[in-house]
């Protein structure tokens, strides 16, 4: 059996979800399939997960939403007259958008995190009617339906693991396709409560280790994981094979194709993944493997980066030899509520990496002064346009010169490296630069290693 989740660019208009369902028939081992809410049929386009969440502000200040709901329900409406749906179907999806003000919600963010499940729900919701009415033996099965439990904050939660019996206690006919909505979870008082954005590569994953799928197919608009993103690099080469720990560093740092948390319950199952374009379903896409016995073809398997980081940046002579410097850090941000994401240091340096998203000027200020009073560093700096490119490869355990190879044309550029970090992980190296930099940083080393 199969997992085959299709992202929002795969399931955008009518023509695309019509491709979706001739994969689906194509393989009757794609029996679960994950979708998520339409995304953009263009470059200008908006996806529907952005529009909720316009309607979800409004509707918090209490304003017309007239507008919104009609934008909304175009999309999906779009989509169901490409198929002939009837209007019962139809009035059915607009009254679940319209109703949405009505429900009563603990708080504003279970309110947010609700309308933006309505996205995958009601798309997941009209696959099964156009499957249906196509004489395909299909089921919707919600998240509630199949208990999908997850804790955490209501817009970035985590699964539970009961989840995982949850889904083992469930019966599939294998002559049946369960249709599931990605990206959300309900929480363990009955509140809807959504991953973080891109969320439904995790949806996916998680059926595929609680179904003990053979297969977790990711079906996105590319033909394969690039070895650098390709509105970056333009050409880079596909990536045919790649480990789970290569896919990890490379998705945190930047490769959005894939949502770095997605791959933790594949890896707990051991179960490869495969992503694939929706459009050329015949072309073999990347496959992501465990470790054991993968044979490394290139030094470097992909070059990502990332350019929402901030970070501070103290100097202390003896930082080295001074106890509970680090943990009065650790204590201060943990007084904060502020996760770090990297702490690389020097015996009297020291640089902490934040992503931008986490903090705001408020925040920042407080933890610069509280640093300073308790640990009065000689110099103190904050970094606010702070970029890292992860250069990764299972190809570059015990590779001697590759830091030299790395770092030589990016000097020749005249590049300034705020940070290089080896040797946490044996197969990344980590580098800080200015933001206005990283694309180039990408580009330069991309051109050493592949061209
Ligand atoms: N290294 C990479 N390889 C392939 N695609 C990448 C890479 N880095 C970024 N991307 C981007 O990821 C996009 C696919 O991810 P996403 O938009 O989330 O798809 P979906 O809508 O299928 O969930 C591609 O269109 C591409 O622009
Ligand atoms: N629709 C959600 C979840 C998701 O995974 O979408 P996509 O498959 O388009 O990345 C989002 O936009 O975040």
């Amino acid at each position: 059996m199969k997992v085959a989740k299709f992202g929002g660019s795969s399931v955008a208009s009518g023509a695309k979800i019509a491709q979706v369902i001739n994969i689906l028939n194509n393989d009757n081992k794609r029996q679960v399939v994950v979708v998520s809410a339409p995304g953009k049929r263009s470059k200008s386009d908006t996806k529907v997960t952005d529009l909720l969440i316009k309607y979800a502000n409004l509707t918090l200040r209490k304003q017309n939403c007239e507008k919104i709901q009609a934008q909304i329900y175009a999309r999906y409406a779009e989509i169901g007259k490409y198929f002939d749906l009837s209007m019962q179907g139809l009035n059915e999806i607009k009254a679940l958008i319209n109703d949405l003000p009505t429900h009563t919600f603990p708080n504003r963010d279970y309110l947010m995190a609700a309308f933006k499940a309505h996205g995958e729900f009601l798309n997941a919701k009209l696959l099964t009617m156009i499957m249906k009415k196509q004489g395909f033996k299909v089921r919707l099965l919600t998240p509630r339906q199949a208990g999908l439990v997850v804790t955490g904050s209501p817009n970035d939660a985590s699964v539970n693991p009961e989840t995982y019996v949850n889904l083992r206690n469930l019966e599939l006919d294998p002559t049946e396709k369960i249709i599931f909505p990605g990206f959300y979870g309900i929480s363990p008082s009955g509140n809807i409560a959504t991953f973080s954005r891109g969320g439904s590569d995790i949806t996916g994953a998680i059926l595929a280790r609680g179904f003990t799928a053979e297969l977790y197919e990711n079906f996105t608009d590319v033909d394969a994981i690039f070895s650098a993103n390709p509105a970056i690099v333009s050409h880079p080469q596909p990536i045919s094979k790649m480990t789970y720990r290569e896919m990890r560093e490379l998705s945190y740092a930047g490769f959005s194709v894939f949502h770095d948390e997605a791959l933790i319950p594949a890896i707990q199952a051991q179960i490869p993944v495969n992503v694939k374009n929706t459009q050329h379903p015949e072309r073999p896409g990347t496959m992501i493997v465990p470790e054991t016995n993968f044979k490394a073809q290139h030094t470097i398997t992909g070059i990502a980066g990332g350019k929402n980081f901030a970070a501070l940046y103290l100097h202390k002579y003896l930082l080295n030899k001074g106890a509970g410097f680090t943990l009065k850090i650790l204590q201060i941000l943990d007084q904060h509520k502020v996760a770090y994401e990297h702490m690389p240091s020097g015996i009297d340096d020291i640089t902490i990496i934040f992503k931008k998203e986490d903090l705001n000027a408020e925040l920042i200020d407080q933890i610069c002064n509280e640093i300073q009073v308790s640990l009065n560093p000689d110099q103190m700096q904050w970094i606010d346009d702070y970029a890292i490119t992860m250069v990764v490869g299972e190809g570059m355990r015990d590779k001697l010169s590759l830091c030299a190879s790395i770092l030589y044309p990016l000097g020749q550029k005249n590049i300034s490296i705020q940070m290089i970090n080896q040797g946490a992980s044996q197969i990344s190296i980590m580098i800080g630069t200015r933001r206005g930099d990283a694309e180039e940083v990408i580009r330069t080393i991309y051109q050493t290693f592949f061209n």
